[in-house]
């Protein structure tokens, strides 16, 4: 049987580096940046205030005191947002407001809780440094500066930065397009009422859920059948809409397991067998005329998951422009004993907790009760994968294992 590790070279083989996009500011949240921003302007613009108040010259307020406020003619207004340059000259001052540019002589601004609030005249009741309250221009990014580099994900923080330089697009590795297929004769769309040896279709929601926290945009077709030709065109019909298709189910040594037999045919999707629990049938290859990729998973749903983190995950970042890391690993002792088949390295899905005891930094895990490839519920609430290494078949509880941690929720 194949090792995880030569699978997972295996697939990304196939994935070719993406190609960057210009996209539009509001299209770009999520997307991994293609090429470093550099800062056309200086981040503030210009000098301003920081506060609602008075813009002075420091010295005329030397003397100022509570039973001795300094007044002084307020000659100009200036909201944020003005557009006429104002000037001060000293034994004057200009009302101001947050984020309005500084008047031309002036070199401080007395908060308005200072000041009895004239707009006439102001008395001011202290003195004030030079400089107070005072945001000047560049203080935050200078220009020509890198304020993104290329490979970083556009989160919210990012997204600010580049609006606050004046980008309207960027360079991206736009989201992966992924198709979510599923096929079984046995399937039936949620809501809709069962027959008998019907079961409800599962598999495309997890699998999309995963690949949509995983940065990407979506398609779920949902299911098809088990009959080949129906199969092949509904693959044909998707492949316009896909740079990845994910599918589930058919792969494995049934007598209609179609995907295999479908994709088979076409001569580039490789079936295999990987040396892991849950998930051994696997199947990968390219599909269509634009050679569009292909990851076929295991219809057991728990198989489908586990196989998407492993397997189908680190595809997806080099997709995105991301470095294909597979998810991270940590330490942590067992609450029970596992088992694990010779030969196979399983993945037993579990919660990790973060508590403190020392020799693991403190963290447990605890593995679920009920590991069977079908037995979805135990994924539900599941934070964690035991790994348990091919040569071992038996961990007593206390063990140290690797654990991987899976992706929490954005
Ligand atoms: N003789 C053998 N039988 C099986 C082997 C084997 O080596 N020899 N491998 C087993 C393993 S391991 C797995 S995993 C499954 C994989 O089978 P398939 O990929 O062909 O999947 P199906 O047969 O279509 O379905 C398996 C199971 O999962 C349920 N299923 C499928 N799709 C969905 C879905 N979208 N939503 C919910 N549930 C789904 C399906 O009803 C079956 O119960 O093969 C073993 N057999
Ligand atoms: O190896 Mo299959 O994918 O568990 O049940």
């Amino acid at each position: 049987m194949k090792t995880v590790e030569q699978h997972i070279t295996d697939i990304l083989g196939l994935i070719a580096a993406p190609e960057p996009t210009e996209l539009d500011l509001l299209r770009a949240h999520g997307a991994v940046l293609a090429a470093d921003v550099v800062s056309p302007v200086d981040l503030p613009g210009f000098d301003n205030s920081s506060m609602d108040g008075y813009a002075v010259c420091a010295a005329d307020l030397d003397k100022a005191a509570p039973d001795a406020p300094v007044r002084l003619p307020v000659v100009a207004d200036i909201p944020a947002g003005d557009a006429t340059p104002t000037a001060v000259r000293p034994g004057l001052c200009a009302r101001i407001m947050t984020g309005a540019p500084l008047p031309q002589g002036a070199d401080a601004v007395v908060p308005v809780e200072w000041t009895d609030g004239g707009t006439v005249t102001v008395g001011v009741d202290r003195p004030v440094r030079v400089g107070n309250a005072i945001r000047r221009a560049g203080d935050d990014v200078r220009e020509g500066a890198t304020v993104l580099r290329s490979g970083v994900r556009l989160g919210p923080g990012e997204m600010g930065v580049l609006a606050a330089v004046g980008r309207r697009s960027v360079l991206v590795y736009p989201r992966p397009r992924v198709v979510v297929l599923s096929t079984g004769e046995e399937l039936v769309e949620p809501g809709r009422p069962l027959g008998h040896g019907q079961i409800w279709e599962s598999n495309s929601f997890m699998i999309a859920a995963a690949a949509r926290e995983a940065g990407c945009d979506v398609h779920r077709h949902g299911f098809v059948g088990d009959d080949p030709a129906t199969v092949m065109e509904t693959l044909e019909g998707l492949l316009g809409r896909a740079d990845v298709v994910v599918t589930t189910g058919g792969v494995s040594m049934g007598a209609y397991d179609v995907v295999k037999e479908v994709l088979s045919r076409l001569g580039t999707v490789e079936f295999t067998q990987v040396a892991v629990q849950p998930g051994k049938p696997q199947g990968f290859g390219t599909v269509g005329p634009e050679g569009t990729p292909i990851i076929t998973l295991p219809g057991n749903p728990v198989s489908a998951y586990v196989s998407f983190q492993v397997f189908v995950l680190p595809a997806l970042r080099r997709l995105r422009g991301l470095p294909p890391r597979s998810l991270p690993t940590t330490r942590a002792a067992l609450t029970a004993p596992v088992s694990s088949p010779p030969g196979r390295r399983s993945y037993l899905r579990a919660v990790l907790s973060e508590e403190s005891d020392g020799a693991t930094a403190g963290r447990t895990v605890a593995p679920a009760s009920r590991q069977g490839s079908h037995q979805l519920s135990a994924l539900a609430g599941a934070n964690a994968l035991v790994v348990v290494p091919e040569d071992t078949t038996d961990l007593p509880e206390g063990a140290v294992v690797e654990v991987v941690r899976l992706p929490e929720l954005p």
